[in-house]
């Protein structure tokens, strides 16, 4: 049945008397998970408030400063923060926006564990908590000059309204029609390769001598929007996708004959004929590999452009029948800007601190977090939000009812 609340707010160093020194000025909860305590910690008093993370191995009897992963919370004024299913701690900001309240501390989610493994050091990782669903991104990858470029600029000219670029960062140079932001965020390759370590990248790869890589900001701005995204991505890529938290649908474009690759890269005269053959060398492997690893759903040949745009169509279910409204974009969480949160099996009860703030949803909500989906490196989706009835009796979740 329920469980007891687990938000802790408490004198850490009265707990901890090892001498260690804090290093919060402002806020801190402590969260128990196996023989590690995860201490969180504002300091709210700076001009710019940051949160940390601190943990205190007590096998081992020692504090540990973790690697910290993604995007963290931003400015607020205090959280509160439960354990679920003992791989992550929902941090629950206040004073936040809407759109930026609930986060995820992931402490030993597959995505942690494989980082740890990889690091050999202890590792976090953030999330941001989004309301709902998104549709599935579409990764589409095949050799330079295929078409890929020339397919999803048709999708995206018909269906404006309906899909969203990737825009991926690369350290290749602009091709002279090309415009940062819009094409690509042309970027040096130490900063990158920094954003790469700090875990700001959902994957990335070396292809033809240049890094590439897609951020998660990239793909999850796009589905915040209400759109679905594509991504334009190597094979090297789409396998990291595949093998993420991102759910998506993997399309391999591939070329009727190498001979009409060459011709395409030929007449689109973007390259030298130094950057055509080493692109041609790799297209050789990037075919055997497109066609015979698994990664992909669906091969589409692109032989005639025509044919090749309607049966791509065919298979994102734009055959006429579907709607080409974009999903309305996630909607946010209006919380009481100081509350109290618990947590009884799946459900997090927030009541506000607040006495007498008025509206009754806005004093008592419910997050569901029976179906959560994702999670670090990109966004936790699937939260459900409930106003409590404002009758006192309600407490026990009985009188809930969903928020539109
Ligand atoms: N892994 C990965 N590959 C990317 C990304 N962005 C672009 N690519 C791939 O990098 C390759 C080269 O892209 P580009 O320099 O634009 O040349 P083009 O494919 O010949 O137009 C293509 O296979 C792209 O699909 C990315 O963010 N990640
Ligand atoms: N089916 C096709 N038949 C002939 N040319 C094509 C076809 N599809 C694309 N092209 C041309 O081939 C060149 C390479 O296409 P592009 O979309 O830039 O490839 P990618 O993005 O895969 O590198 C472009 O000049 C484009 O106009």
């Amino acid at each position: 049945m329920g469980e007891a609340p687990v938000i802790y707010v408490e004198n850490l160093k009265d707990r901890f008397s090892d001498g260690f020194n804090l290093r919060f000025k402002g806020f801190e909860t402590s969260i128990d998970v196996g023989d590690k305590t995860f201490v969180i910690g504002s300091n709210n008093n700076d001009s710019i408030s940051s949160i940390e993370v601190q943990i205190y191995d007590k096998s081992k009897g020692k504090w540990v400063i973790p690697t910290v992963l993604g995007t963290e919370p931003k400015r607020y004024e205090g959280h509160s923060a439960i354990l679920l299913n003992e791989d992550r701690i929902m941090v629950i900001t206040w004073g936040s926006t809407p759109d930026d309240c609930i986060w995820f501390l992931e402490v030993d989610t597959e995505y942690v564990k494989q980082q740890k493994k990889a690091s050999g050091t202890e590792v976090v990782a953030w999330s941001k908590g989004v309301r709902g669903d998104a549709e599935k991104p579409v990764v589409i990858s095949g050799p330079s000059g295929v078409g890929k470029g020339t397919l999803i600029n048709m999708l995206m000219k018909e269906f404006p309204t309906m899909f969203g670029f990737s825009v991926s960062h690369t350290t290749r140079a602009p091709r002279s029609m090309e415009k940062n932001g819009v094409h690509y965020h042309f970027t040096e390759r130490s900063i990158m390769e920094k954003d790469i370590k700090d875990g700001k990248f959902l994957e990335f790869a070396s292809v033809h001598g240049n890094l590439y890589g897609t951020s998660t900001e990239a793909v999850e701005a796009v589905a915040d929007s209400g759109k679905r995204c594509i991504l334009d991505i190597d094979v090297q890529g789409a396998k990291s996708v595949r093998a993420s938290s991102l759910d998506a649908v993997f399309i391999f474009i591939s070329p009727p004959s190498v001979a009409k690759l060459e011709e395409r890269l030929h007449l689109r005269g973007t390259e030298t004929q130094e950057q055509i053959q080493k692109r041609l060398r790799n297209a050789k492997a990037e075919i055997e590999q497109g066609k015979s690893s698994g990664i992909f759903d669906h091969i589409l040949c692109n032989d005639h452009l025509e044919k090749c745009y309607d049966d791509l169509k065919k298979l994102l279910g734009l055959d006429g029948t579907t709607s080409t409204n974009p999903k309305p974009s996630s909607k946010g969480i209006n919380l009481p800007s100081k509350h109290a949160a618990s947590k009884i099996n799946n459900k997090i009860l927030i009541k506000s601190e607040t006495p007498g703030s008025g509206n009754p949803s806005k004093n008592s909500i419910v997050l569901d977090v029976s179906l959560l989906k994702g999670g670090a490196p990109s966004r936790t989706r699937g939260l459900n939000v409930y106003a409590v009835d404002p009758n006192p009796f309600s407490d026990s979740l009985n009188g809930i009812h969903k928020l539109s």
